[in-house]
């Protein structure tokens, strides 16, 4: 948590750490600025700062582009040496062009006053490293002077002389600006967070640290300004996109970001705890840290394409792109067979689906799907001059031969063809006819060509041993009776029939993006002569082609093309882990198999139905490595009056478990509104409208998945009571599994009875529905919630 305020936003003394009552001297009465002019005067000190930042921001933008056209003039000279160098520098300079081009909205963010360390020594950052104060840094009649000050940014500028004007926020010397509190300060006397937009200081708020100290600094008293960053940052309005909190990190999410990389980072917490947003602050962190190593890619696997459009905001805001895939879950196979698949299953079939006895079925899919199509019943050649002829029962054997093993099914056709070619040599008795080994070397390799060059042979090899994709395994999986062969005694007949009819249909859902991607390991995909590039005549006399960069790709291009490629990450960010399938877990596993991991989740929120299944499921992705372990436990998104209603439900979806502590109050409670008739529509329309007047952001209406359609059509065109017509933008209606992860002003429930009714995990689901507001919270049930006269559905009672 912050620290308590010293000063209140009138500039007054407030709490505990008030002058007075401390025993600290104040200046005299009549010599203390008036609280405006105290803020009017450190803002006016944070401006000066900022304007020599941007001043030398613009020396550097002058290096950089002096840089790139040097670059380019050498590019003249023509040799290969030279050319690589200027690639090499245009690369450089580019990148650090595109940062200090782009105007922060809030550049600068931070700074800490630091009492004089224990030890003299400076990082390569220019700042001093020590975190503990020197000895004698308090004097003892509790007074004390300011040894440094840091400033706080997005990312580093040192000046002319490598002294530090901004420190990178990843930075160790940043450190303290996120750890220190009033219990351990360490160095820090004061934090400051500064709101800035492009080059204007707008305001600052201050945490006192050593609230029982009087610090001088340049030999004034130092001022205390503001209402709690953290609080501004949490009251303001959400829209669409999902904000960075790198200017308000609080110590326990700092400990997560910054944690070393090694092996397993694996961090819990309930909903609104920050885990998202350290998840996305912790990729940028490792980049800063270790830019090598992770040019390998780090991957965040995010539940819902709703998540991921929400946050990949962050990491551009925080100078971070490219090296960073955000993904879906249901987006991660990339075969040309694949795709975004955003349609849900039954809960049901995606029990089904998810479950780790998949991997037997597909293990016999993969292998009986050779036998779909138009099997030739026998193979019959002419070599030498005599009619071979390889008949059913012969076939069979050969490629139960050829299939034992484990090895990827397209992958063994090559094997299959010479176990065909053994056994039709052996028929044709050509190999008694020499002794010789040489002479009977030739003569074998000499009917193995004839043979491989009748188009007969080569037209039964394709049919008979096609090459599989996984998309037509799976389609071949929508036939019952089919599929109830491949899964005897995997799955029973209600399994194989959900599944089976789950397979029909056209559009994939998310959980077939797994199977998908299995079926791909299980197939393997055959080695093919890779097309050759298309070469410049004139490249090719000079030998440059190979030597020249491909001009026409952008920086941009070039990572999303190396991201395409790429099929294993240095480091693999699970975001709502909880909610992985074991066979989700698989797929993401091959993802990371030499990769150190950070894996962020909750329990309580889990929708998937046998969260026991899938931690086994996850142990294997993960191998033996050391996992490192975070709790964090302070809800940051409910407002206190929210997270108790839903902590109602959190009881009885998960006893015993404990729910994360809110931090602020808005004294408005839950509302509650049974719906006339059990028809939801008046009712639904009426409050969202209220909801929309009351909140500037966005509302969101959580609903049963099969009743996302339905409420679309009744709230489409909604807008707030005289509201502009713009306002229809700001609702959004979700299925109770979209929801996961995003947050909303105010959030309108329909129905809890209905949501956690709908799988084994719903009351889990629900939980989540209950923790999606910042402000404010309207429940709507229907006569299944069995709504008492206040309309409070049965399971939301106390
Ligand atoms: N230190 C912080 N300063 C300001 N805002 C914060 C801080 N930590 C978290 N928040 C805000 O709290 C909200 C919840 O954060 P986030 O979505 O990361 O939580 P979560 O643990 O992933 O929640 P859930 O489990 O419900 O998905 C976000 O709006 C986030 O920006």
């Amino acid at each position: 948590m912050a620290a308590q305020q010293a000063v209140d936003s009138t500039g007054d003394p407030v709490g505990s750490a008030k002058g007075a009552e401390s025993g600290v001297p104040g200046p005299p009465q009549g010599s203390e600025p008036s609280p405006d002019s105290l803020r009017e005067r450190e803002i006016g000190a944070e401006q000066e700062h900022l304007d020599r930042v941007y001043r030398r921001l613009e020396e550097k933008i002058d290096e950089a582009e002096f840089l790139m056209n040097d670059a380019a003039r050498r590019g003249q000279v023509g040799t290969p040496g030279a050319l690589a160098e200027r690639d090499a520098q245009v690369f450089r300079a580019g990148v650090h062009l595109n940062r200090l081009n782009n105007e922060f909205e809030d550049f600068l963010f931070g700074r800490i006053d630091l009492l004089k360390g224990k030890d003299g020594k400076k990082g390569p950052d220019g700042a001093y490293t020590a975190v503990e104060p020197a000895e004698g840094a308090v004097r003892e009649d509790g007074t004390a002077d300011i040894a440094e000050t840091l400033h706080i940014g997005r990312i580093g500028v040192l000046d002319a002389d490598y002294a530090p004007l901004v420190i990178d926020w990843r930075a160790p010397a940043a450190a303290p600006f996120y750890r220190s509190t009033p219990v351990e300060p360490g160095r820090v006397v004061r934090r400051r967070v500064i709101r800035s937009k492009g080059r204007r200081v707008l305001g600052v708020e201050d945490d006192l640290m050593r609230p029982e100290l009087t610090a001088f600094l340049d030999g004034e008293r130092l001022a205390a300004i503001g209402d709690g960053a953290l609080m501004a940052a949490l009251g303001q309005a959400r829209g669409h996109t999902m904000r960075d909190i790198v200017a308000s990190i609080q110590a326990e999410q700092d400990l997560v970001i910054r944690a070393p990389a090694a092996s397993v980072t694996y961090v819990e917490g309930g909903p609104g705890t920050g885990k998202t947003a350290v998840a996305l602050h912790r990729a940028a962190y490792l980049l800063y840290q270790d830019r090598r190593r992770y040019s390998g890619g780090i991957l965040i696997v995010s539940p819902t394409p709703l998540l991921v459009s929400y946050t990949e905001g962050v990491l551009p805001s925080l100078g971070e792109e490219g090296q960073v895939a955000i993904r879906a879950v249901g987006s991660l196979y990339e075969g040309p067979d694949g795709g975004q698949a955003t349609e849900y299953d039954s809960p049901a079939a995606a029990r089904v689906k998810g479950s780790a006895r998949m991997l037997k079925v597909l293990r016999k899919a993969a292998r009986g799907a050779l036998e779909l199509g138009e099997v030739p019943a026998r193979l019959r050649v002419v070599a030498f001059g005599r009619r071979l002829e390889l008949d059913t029962e012969a076939l069979a054997r050969i490629r139960a031969s050829a299939l034992g093993g484990t090895a990827p099914v397209n992958l063994l056709r090559p094997r299959a063809r010479r176990l065909l070619l053994d056994a039709l040599w052996a028929q044709s008795g050509a190999g008694s006819r020499h002794t010789d080994p040489e002479l009977a070397a030739e003569l074998r390799s000499g009917f193995d060509e004839d043979v491989s060059a009748e188009d007969s042979f080569q037209s039964f090899l394709d049919a008979w041993w096609p090459e599989l994709t996984p998309r037509s395994v799976l389609a071949a999986m929508a036939d019952e009776r089919r599929l109830a062969r491949w899964s005897r005694r995997v799955l029973n007949q209600n399994e194989v029939r959900r599944a089976a009819r789950s397979f029909a249909r056209k559009e994939l859902s998310v959980h077939d993006v797994a199977l998908l991607d299995e079926l791909q390991a299980l197939l393997g995909t055959p080695v093919r002569p890779r097309p050759r590039r298309e070469l410049d005549p004139l490249d090719q006399l000079t030998g440059l082609e190979e030597l020249m960069p491909r001009r026409e790709e952008t920086q941009r291009e070039r990572a999303e093309r190396l991201a395409q490629e790429r099929t294993e990450y240095a480091h693999v960010i699970v975001d709502e882990a909880q909610d992985l399938t074991p066979m989700q877990w698989r797929m993401v596993g091959r993802r990371g198999r030499h990769a150190t991991w950070t894996v962020v989740g909750d329990p309580a929120q889990s929708s998937w139905s046998d969260p026991e299944e899938a931690a086994a499921a996850r142990d294997e992705a993960l191998g033996s490595r050391p996992r490192r372990r975070f709790t964090l436990t302070v809800n940051y998104r409910n407002p206190s009056e929210v997270a108790e209603l839903a902590a109602r439900v959190l009881a009885l979806a998960m006893p015993g478990a404990e729910a994360p502590r809110a931090v602020r109050s808005t004294g408005l409670r839950p509302r509650f509104r049974a719906a006339q008739d059990g028809a939801p529509a008046g009712a639904l329309r009426e409050e969202a409208a209220r909801l929309l007047g009351q909140v500037d952001g966005t509302v969101g209406v959580v609903v049963a998945m099969r009743r996302r359609e339905e409420v679309r059509r009744i709230l489409a065109g909604l807008t707030a009571p005289d509201g502009p017509a713009a306002d229809t933008g700001r609702v959004v209606v979700l299925g109770s599994l979209e929801a996961k992860g995003l947050e909303y002003d105010a959030t309108l429930v329909l129905s809890p009875a209905e949501i956690a009714d709908e799988s084994p995990a719903g009351l889990r689901v629900l939980y989540v529905a209950l923790t999606r507001a910042t402000q404010q919270l309207t429940v709507v049930s229907t006569p299944r919630d069995l709504p008492d006269a206040e309309g409070v559905p049965d399971l939301l009672r106390d």
